[in-house]
């Protein structure tokens, strides 16, 4: 069934980029653009964008199918500049996106990164000053299925911070826009805090979906995911109490557990089990990895999240391998 995005009443107008269109970039875009906010699509993947431009984005949802007509550009020839650019690249790839896109960064542009890891915003700061970020984490979820089509899921909602002042007016402006889109913003008063919660969520589901190749609701009927739990969490506590941020292991455990149901993420292979599957380089270095290499700088036993990174190194190393092996073969 193809269903026709609906135009929702528009209150203000900010020009959006989506900068990293891929599952996250176009179930973000595809929302935003139901509101009047002119929205814009910028990626790497040429494929993609070309996709993108001669079908419109097909979208996947649990009410139907949609096709999304928004504008796609490769970073080198977006259009003008932008109110806000949401960064929805891996954490790997802030860099080179915010590199490539300093020409239509101006000192009014905002950047809004909602992407999984710890570090991104020091990685951002290198390019805008604080006053112009707006960090937080989105537990939606969604899924690139090849170039010009995603599959968006199941529910979520996003938290975050202006780096600035939550009184900004523009700050007040993206959460009204953020609302009017359907994606359910929290504003937070401590978004270091939310950043270290969402990446234990992700050191958990989606290092150990990845290990065991399973969806989120699978690895919540293990019997032993309890201890899983546990073991990760129990790491990042010490980890945060090192670094003076505020870690609420009980409510990590919860937000995780609160995962599971089939119209929350129960259904989701998560992000880092996609990346595997598609032969990509894994976000590891900036969950558990993190975790495990703070820990060895400041003498911190963090076994259980050092094992868990060798083996998605291993994995990500030996799907090269055997990939190499079959063309070669
Ligand atoms: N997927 C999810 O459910 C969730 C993801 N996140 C986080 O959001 C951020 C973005 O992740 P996500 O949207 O999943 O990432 P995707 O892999 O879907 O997209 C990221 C970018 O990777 C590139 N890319 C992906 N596949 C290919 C391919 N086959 N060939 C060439 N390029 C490709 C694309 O462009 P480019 O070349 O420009 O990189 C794409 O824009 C990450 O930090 C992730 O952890 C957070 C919550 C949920
Ligand atoms: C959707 C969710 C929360 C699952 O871990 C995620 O962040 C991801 O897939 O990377």
């Amino acid at each position: 069934m193809m269903v026709e995005a609906k135009l929702k009443r528009r209150s203000i107008i900010v020009k959006i980029a989506i900068a990293g269109a891929g599952a996250m970039g176009g179930r973000f875009g595809t929302m935003l653009a139901q509101t009047d906010n002119p929205v814009t699509f910028i990626d790497l993947w040429a494929d993609h964008v070309q996709a993108i431009n001669q079908h419109g984005l097909l979208v996947h949802t649990d009410n139907g199918d949609q096709r999304v007509h928004v504008p796609a550009y490769l970073p080198q020839n977006v259009p003008g500049t932008f109110d806000l650019i949401v960064l929805f690249t891996k954490a790997m790839g802030i860099a080179d996106m915010l590199t490539a896109l300093k020409p239509v960064i101006t000192p009014q542009t905002h950047i809004l990164e909602l992407g999984n890891g710890i570090g991104n915003i020091e990685t951002i700061s290198r390019f805008v000053p604080k006053e112009q970020i707006i960090a937080g984490v989105t537990v939606w979820s969604a899924a690139l299925n090849g170039p010009g089509e995603i599959t968006m899921k199941g529910d979520g909602s996003v938290t975050l911070e202006a780096l600035g002042s939550n009184e900004a007016p523009f700050f007040k402006q993206v959460v009204q826009v953020l609302t009017d889109a359907g994606l359910k913003p929290t504003a937070s008063h401590d978004v270091l805090a939310a950043i270290w919660r969402k990446a234990a969520l992700n050191s958990v589901l989606n290092t150990y979906c990845t290990i065991l190749d399973c969806n989120i609701g699978e690895f919540g009927q293990l019997p032993d995911h309890d201890a899983m739990i546990d073991g990760v969490l129990g790491e990042f506590a010490a980890i945060a109490a090192n670094q003076h941020v505020h870690f609420d292991a009980a409510g990590a455990k919860q937000l995780i557990i609160a995962q599971f149901p089939d119209d929350k993420n129960g259904l989701h292979y998560p992000s880092m089990h996609q990346d595997m599957a598609k032969g990509r380089k894994t976000e590891i270095d900036f969950l558990n990895g993190y975790i495990a290499k703070v820990g060895a700088r400041e003498n911190i036993p963090t076994p259980v999240n050092a094992t868990l990174t060798a083996l998605i190194h291993g994995q990500e190393k030996l799907k090269t391998l055997h990939s190499r092996e079959a063309v070669t073969a």
